[in-house]
C-alpha cells in the first residue's frame, strides 16, 4: 500500500457520474485528498469524505508531467488521448515533477459491450514526489510485464479497413503511456503473417499481437507451430485487437472494442488456449476457431463478393445460400473425447511425415481412424467443427466450449431442409439452434471428413458437381479429405482479467428457458 497527499485536478465541467471505474463525485476541483495506492486500484478520499476509487484493472498507465496545460487535465475519449500523448512527450518527464497522469480505460455504465473510452486524470503529489505516485501506481496495476518488443502484425485490408486508424488512434498511443516497445508490420499479402511468425527472433518478443480479423491471426498460430522449435515458440503470449468482419476471437475474449483489447494486451495475463491440427495428405496446418463445410463455408467464401457491405456481408450470403442449399456428400469419422485415451499413440510410435509443431496423437497415421467408435457415412447440408464458443461476433455456436477444454464441438445435418436452414441462423446469439432435431452435435478430441462432392438432389450423387471448399478459421483449402485433432493448451493467449467463459453457457440457457 502506497500513499500520499495530492491535489486531484480534475475539470468541473466533466461530470463523472456515469463512469464504470470511477464512481460518481461532486466534489469542486482541484480538490486536496490522501491517496492510496494497492492492488485493488488508485483511490483517493477528499476531506468532505468523497472516496474515488479507479479498479486496477482498468489502469494502463501512470506518467510524469511538468508543467500541466488545461488540455492534459482530466481528458475523456479516444479523441484527446493523442492530445494527452503529446504533452507528456513534450515535457518529458522531469526527475522532480510533482504533477503526475493517471490513464485508464472508462466503461460506459460499467459494461464491456459499449464503446468504451479512454480518461487522463491529473494529479500533484504534496510529498512523495510525482515519480514515486507513478512507480506505485505501475507496481500496483500489475504493468510492466511485457519489457521486451511487441510484434504487431496489422492487415490493412482486413475487414472494413479500419485496423491502421484503430492502430493509430487506440492502440499506438496505449501502448506508448504503458511504455511497451512495437515493432510493427503492416501484412502484404495473404500468408504474410505466418512467414514472419516463422522467421521471428522469439527471445527478442514478450508477445505477438495481431490487428486484424480471424484470417491474419491463424496465420500468426500457424507460422509459430510450424517452426523447429514450435515448443518455444508456442509460449510466445499470442493477443488479437479486433478488425475485421466476423471478429470471433475478439468475441470469445470478451474484448470486442480496440481500448479492451489493448488493455488486455498491456496487462500481459494470458489464459492457455487449445489449438487444433488439421492434416490434409501431408500438409499439417494449425488454428484457433474452426473447420466449416457445406453450407457454412459456402456462406463464408461467397460472402467475400459483398465485402463492401460489412457485416451484413454474411447475412445476405447465407439467405441466398440457403434459398438454393446444396447436399454434401462425406463420411465423417469422430473420437469422442471420453473414448480417445484409447485410440491414442505415443508420441513416438507415430509417424510424422514432414511435420513439424505439436504430435499428431490420433491423426499422424493416415489410417488411424478406421476404428473409431463413430463412423457416420451420409449426406450433409450443414457440418462445423468449432474449437470455440463463437465463431463469429454474432453466432454462438458452441456455448459450452472453452478456451482450454481439450475438445471440438462437431455440429451437423443430414437432413437440414431451406426453411429448417433459415430456422438455424435466426437468432444465432442465443445458440438456440442446437436444439433443433435435425442438428447434431459431438464433442469430439479427433474427428476425419472425406468429402465426396456435392449434388442439390439429397438421394444421390448422380448429379455430381466439382468438390468445393473446406473452410479452417476463415482460409480455403481444398475439399479433400482431412484430420482434424485437437492439441489442449497449447498456446497462451493474452485475455483479460474479466473474461468469464461460463457467461455463454448461462447466456445460452437463459435463452432456451425464455424460448
Ligand atoms: N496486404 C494484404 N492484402 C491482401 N490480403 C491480405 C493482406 N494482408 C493479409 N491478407 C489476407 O487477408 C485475409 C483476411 O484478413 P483478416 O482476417 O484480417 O480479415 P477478415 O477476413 O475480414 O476478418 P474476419 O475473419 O473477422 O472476417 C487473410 O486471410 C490474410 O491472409
Amino acid at each position: 500500500m502506497f500513499s500520499d497527499t495530492v491535489i486531484v485536478h480534475w475539470d468541473n465541467e466533466a461530470s463523472p457520474t456515469t463512469l464504470g471505474c470511477i464512481p460518481s463525485t461532486r466534489s469542486i476541483y482541484p480538490v486536496e485528498a490522501d491517496l492510496n495506492v494497492s492492488e485493488n486500484g488508485v483511490s483517493w478520499t477528499t476531506a468532505t469524505g468523497n472516496v474515488i476509487n479507479i479498479q486496477a484493472t482498468f489502469i494502463f498507465g501512470a506518467t510524469v508531467v511538468s508543467n500541466p496545460t488545461q488540455s492534459v487535465r482530466t481528458l475523456h475519449s479516444s479523441a484527446v488521448l493523442r492530445r494527452g500523448l503529446e504533452a507528456i512527450q513534450a515535457n518529458n518527464a522531469p526527475g522532480n515533477s510533482s504533477f503526475w497522469l493517471l490513464h485508464a480505460v472508462e466503461l460506459s455504465r460499467g459494461r464491456k459491450d459499449k464503446q468504451p473510452g479512454i480518461r487522463q486524470i491529473l494529479l500533484q503529489s504534496k510529498n512523495a514526489g510525482a515519480r514515486q505516485c507513478v512507480e506505485a501506481v505501475i507496481a500496483a496495476a500489475g504493468l510492466g510485464q511485457l519489457s521486451k518488443k511487441i510484434l504487431v502484425l496489422i492487415n490493412p485490408f482486413g475487414g472494413t479497413k479500419k485496423a491502421k486508424h484503430i492502430y493509430e488512434h487506440v492502440v499506438q498511443p496505449m501502448f506508448q503511456i504503458a511504455g511497451l516497445k512495437i515493432d510493427l508490420h503492416e501484412t502484404q499479402a495473404t500468408e504474410h503473417a505466418t512467414e514472419i511468425a516463422r522467421t521471428l527472433p522469439l527471445d527478442q518478443y514478450s508477445a505477438a499481437i495481431t490487428i486484424s480479423g480471424d484470417g491474419v491471426f491463424h496465420e500468426l498460430i500457424n507460422g509459430l507451430l510450424t517452426r523447429p522449435d514450435w515448443e518455444q515458440a508456442r509460449t510466445l503470449p499470442v493477443g488479437i485487437v479486433g478488425s475485421g468482419s466476423a471478429n470471433a476471437m475478439s468475441k470469445n475474449l470478451d474484448t470486442m472494442f480496440p481500448e479492451l483489447a489493448a488493455l488486455s494486451v498491456i496487462k500481459g495475463q494470458t489464459r492457455p488456449m487449445d489449438v487444433f491440427s488439421v492434416t490434409q495428405n501431408e500438409t499439417v496446418m494449425y488454428s484457433h476457431l474452426q473447420l466449416m463445410w457445406a453450407l457454412l463455408a459456402d456462406v463464408d467464401f461467397e460472402s467475400e463478393s459483398y465485402r463492401w457491405m460489412g457485416g451484413d456481408r454474411m447475412t445476405v450470403a447465407a439467405i441466398i445460400r440457403i434459398l438454393r442449399l446444396r447436399t454434401y456428400h462425406g463420411k465423417l469419422y469422430l473420437l469422442p473425447v471420453n473414448q480417445a485415451d484409447q485410440y491414442r499413440k505415443s508420441p513416438s510410435s507415430s509417424t510424422q511425415p514432414s511435420a513439424l509443431g505439436p504430435p499428431r496423437l490420433y491423426t499422424s497415421d493416415p489410417l488411424q481412424h478406421e476404428h473409431w467408435p463413430q463412423i457416420i457415412s451420409t449426406t450433409f447440408t450443414y457440418f462445423l467443427a468449432t474449437n470455440l464458443p463463437w465463431i463469429s461476433s454474432d453466432f454462438l455456436a458452441a456455448p459450452s466450449s472453452r478456451l482450454a477444454d481439450g475438445a471440438l464441438e462437431v455440429v451437423y445435418s443430414e437432413t437440414m431442409s431451406s426453411v429448417q436452414a433459415l430456422q438455424s441462423v435466426a437468432d444465432p446469439e442465443s445458440g438456440k439452434y442446437l436444439q433443433f432435431p435435425f442438428i447434431k452435435t459431438s464433442r469430439v478430441r479427433a474427428l476425419v471428413l472425406e468429402p465426396h462432392g456435392w449434388s442439390w438432389n439429397k438421394d444421390g450423387v448422380t448429379d455430381r458437381k466439382e468438390d468445393k471448399w473446406l473452410d479452417v478459421s476463415g482460409e480455403k483449402i481444398s475439399a479433400s479429405p482431412v484430420r482434424v485433432e485437437v492439441h489442449p493448451g497449447v498456446m497462451n493467449v493474452l485475455a483479460p482479467v474479466w473474461l468469464d467463459e461460463d457467461e455463454w453457457s448461462r447466456h445460452a440457457h437463459k435463452a432456451k428457458m425464455t424460448a
